[in-house]
């Protein structure tokens, strides 16, 4: 695994689940439009909303109540105050979606993954081009329940991306800022 990168498998007991997928089951998420392409995938951000076109965060709706006890879990699973717990993205993966090679936005600095209801492959590569080979593509399953963290090199010189869901998953993506 790269440098900085931590997978917890059963993270949340299978009552915190459904406690999570009944709010996000309420939330009206939106699709992904990204330099003017929509993905399949759907969004929704509280705390900062990071704008792709001119690469500025912005403040945005405050993370609502009933997220607060997964934050504290996630702080003190992270040794960091809940405070420091700045933005929440709350994705839906219908069957057949994906979320692209990519390194996650420069302001933001930690990156937690917290994943809901089905299973998927996460995949790492070198973001540096002239690093890649074939076999430095790393996959592996990510689990519902699980949670994993990505800092250092995993957040700052690979690329991670999923593969196809065959049935529809959720991501809460918890991060905080440089
Ligand atoms: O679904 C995931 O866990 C990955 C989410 C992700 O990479 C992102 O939102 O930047
Ligand atoms: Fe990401």
């Amino acid at each position: 695994m790269p440098d900085g990168f931590t997978y917890q498998d059963e993270f949340l007991e299978a009552e915190e689940e459904q406690d999570l997928l009944r709010i996000v089951a309420n939330e009206v998420l939106h699709p992904m439009v990204f330099r003017g392409f929509e993905a399949k995938r759907k969004v929704k951000s509280y705390g900062y909303h990071y704008h792709f076109d001119s690469r500025t965060i912005t403040e945005g709706v405050p993370i609502p109540e009933g997220y607060r006890w997964l934050l504290e879990k996630v702080a003190t699973a992270v040794s960091l105050p809940n405070t420091a717990l700045k933005e929440l993205l709350v994705t839906e993966y219908p069957p057949g979606s994906v979320i692209n090679w990519h390194r996650d936005a420069p302001p933001f600095e930690l990156i937690i993954g917290i994943s809901l209801q089905s299973d998927c492959t996460f995949r790492f590569r070198p973001y540096d081009s002239d690093k890649r080979t074939r076999r430095s593509v790393i996959g592996f399953p990510l689990r519902r329940r699980s949670m994993y963290v990505m800092s250092r090199e995993s957040r700052n010189e690979w690329e991670h991306s999923t593969a196809p869901v065959q049935t529809t998953r959720y991501s809460l993506t918890i991060r905080t800022l440089r």
